[in-house]
């Protein structure tokens, strides 16, 4: 079972249109408010990753095993591996106090919509189909074949990040301190307000 705790923060868009980057500086500069779910993956750790840290590194027999067993809250395979956010972790991160952010692609996105989660959904939108090959390329982490998949999955995510009602913001990441900032507005907006709001109303029942 996953702990209630305060309203998780999810972050979806295509390959390179930045999750990980505004994630990075959102941590980083509230290090005590947020906590990263890290997720399991079947991918090969790219340079600089970390097992436990930016994923849990594991294998297709192990990772199927352990969604059989009713471990995961949701999963998907993207460009050919799988990815999945456990019950656990979540559970670490709502267990500290923290609000839990995902990093989840929208076939995730459409199975967390149906847990009782009920996260807050921002949509990362790249400028243009070329402006994410480019960044993609420039980020150097994908051979030929995968980066062309995830250009093709690209297409795709950004119709249905487009479609109203799927996601509470698009925040269009043309500039990354303004996308950044918008980040940062709509969380305040978003969690700070309730967050006064139940502070408000458990002080009135007192
Ligand atoms: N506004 C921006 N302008 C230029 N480059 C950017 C901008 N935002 C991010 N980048 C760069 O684009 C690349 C992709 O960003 P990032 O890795 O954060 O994407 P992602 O959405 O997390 O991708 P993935 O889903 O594959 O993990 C990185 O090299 C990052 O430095
Ligand atoms: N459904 C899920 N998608 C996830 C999860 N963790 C990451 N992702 C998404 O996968 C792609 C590719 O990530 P990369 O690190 O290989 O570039 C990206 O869209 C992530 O958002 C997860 O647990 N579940």
């Amino acid at each position: 079972m996953v702990q209630k705790g305060p309203r998780p923060l999810v972050l979806c868009g295509p390959s390179g249109s930045g999750k990980s980057t505004l994630l990075k500086r959102l941590l980083k500069e509230f290090p005590d408010k947020f906590g990263f779910s890290v997720s399991h993956t079947t991918r090969n750790p790219r340079p600089g990753e970390k097992d436990g840290v930016h994923y849990h590194f594991t294998t297709k027999d192990e990772m199927s095993a352990a969604i059989t067993r009713g471990e995961f809250i949701e999963n998907a395979t993207f460009s050919g591996n799988m990815y999945g956010t456990s019950k656990q972790a979540v559970n670490d991160v709502q267990c500290s106090g923290r609000i839990c952010v995902l990093d989840i692609e929208i076939e995730g996105v459409k199975q967390v919509k149906k847990t009782d989660l009920n996260p807050l959904l921002v949509f990362v939108m790249p400028p243009s189909i070329e402006e994410l090959e480019r960044r993609l390329r420039a980020r150097n982490t994908e051979e030929e074949e995968a980066l062309k998949k995830r250009l093709d999955t690209a297409r795709k995510e950004i119709l249905y990040g487009q479609e109203p009602g799927n996601f509470h913001i698009i925040i269009l990441n043309d500039n990354l301190d303004k996308a950044y900032s918008e980040l940062r507005d709509f969380i305040s907006q978003n969690m700070e307000e309730k967050e006064r709001d139940a502070e408000a109303e458990s002080e009135a029942d007192k």
